[in-house]
């Protein structure tokens, strides 16, 4: 469905790389996620795909296709962005415009998608409204975005997504901004969802228990590098391969035991530079380096990009 080939992104007249040497493949119907901490990536991949991104990240190279063919000019990200393809944000209140009501918002994309007429597009918004389980869809119509709850924010920005009948939805921290009740609510309302229309979704999240969770693949990130591809069951029976993805599993809290402390990976993300085009750019925050993973930058073979990796750590 969607494939990425050898993608560097850059900043503008610096060395850094955003995003260096991305590999990645996303096949139909899969909830696919990506995770790392803040600032590894995420979410200038997700934009780099839908063909947004601007001065200073400049795409230095790499490939892009959708359904195999390859995205290159802005008319092709233009005929799939928020139409094959669609997103939504983390901060649904802040994606919706907030002098229009939520019905001129849902009414004019529709229009555009659908060239129907006004009277058929607010048929298929208040059914749209439906399908992400607004009530009083009709009433629902009028209000604006300061009206609402965050939740119910998010859920008009699903229906804005849907209204192009997508393939792909690309969440990205879609309930970061959500307490955790109604976190769930969206979730299940995007696994409905997927499974009603055969979605394909990826999922980006920093929050790791929660993709192994709903996802089939993880793909984990670290400083704009691919670390790890781990399936859902990997992740659950402790296969993990690189030291990163067991940092990051590990920093998430386990609620079954009392801890005295709570652990965090030592030390901070760094840019990624030319200092670390023969280096792992994750040695210096990596317990299990050797000096090979300071001279030399591991390729990203068999879902792994590691010299010294774990086995198992169960
Ligand atoms: N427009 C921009 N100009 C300059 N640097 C940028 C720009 N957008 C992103 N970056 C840098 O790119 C890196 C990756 O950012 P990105 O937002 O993709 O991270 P992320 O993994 O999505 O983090 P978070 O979980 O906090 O959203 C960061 O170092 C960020 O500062």
């Amino acid at each position: 469905m969607l494939k990425i080939e050898n993608l560097n992104v850059q900043l503008e007249k610096t060395d850094i790389h955003i995003l260096r040497d991305i590999n990645l493949q996303v096949n139909k119907g899969e909830l696919f996620g990506i995770a790392g901490e803040s600032g590894s990536g995420k979410s200038v991949l997700a934009k780099t795909i839908l063909g947004l991104i601007k001065y200073p990240l400049i795409k230095k190279s790499g490939k892009i296709f959708f359904k195999d063919k390859e995205l290159k000019s802005d008319k092709d990200f233009n005929e799939i962005r928020g139409k094959k393809i669609s997103m939504i944000f983390q901060n649904p209140t802040a994606s919706l415009n907030p002098v229009l009501t939520i019905g001129e918002q849902l009414i004019e994309t529709i229009k555009l998608h659908k060239k129907c007429d006004e009277k058929t597009a607010r048929k298929i918004a208040i059914n749209l409204l439906r399908k992400v389980e607004i009530d009083f869809p009709e009433e629902r119509l009028k209000s604006y975005p300061f009206n609402l709850s965050g939740g119910m924010n998010q859920r008009v920005m699903i229906a804005l997504s849907l209204a192009s009948d997508p393939e792909v939805l690309i969440a990205d921290e879609p309930t970061t901004a959500l307490d955790v009740t109604t976190q769930t609510k969206i979730i299940n309302l995007l696994l409905k969802l997927k499974e009603e229309k055969g979605l394909t979704i990826i999922f980006i999240s920093h929050d790791l228990s929660l993709l192994e969770m709903i996802t089939d693949k993880i793909l984990i990130m670290y400083a704009g590098e691919t670390m790890e591809l781990i399936t859902k069951s990997d992740l659950q029976d402790g296969k993990i391969k690189h030291p990163y993805t067991y940092a990051l599993k590990k920093s998430v809290p386990d609620i079954e035991h009392k801890e005295e402390y709570l652990y965090s990976i030592p030390g901070t993300i760094e840019q990624n530079s030319k200092s670390y085009d023969n280096a792992c750019i994750f040695y210096k925050r990596c317990d299990r380096k050797r000096e090979i993973c300071t001279k030399q930058k591991p390729q990203f073979k068999n879902n792994l990009k590691c010299f010294n990796p774990l086995i198992s750590y169960c």
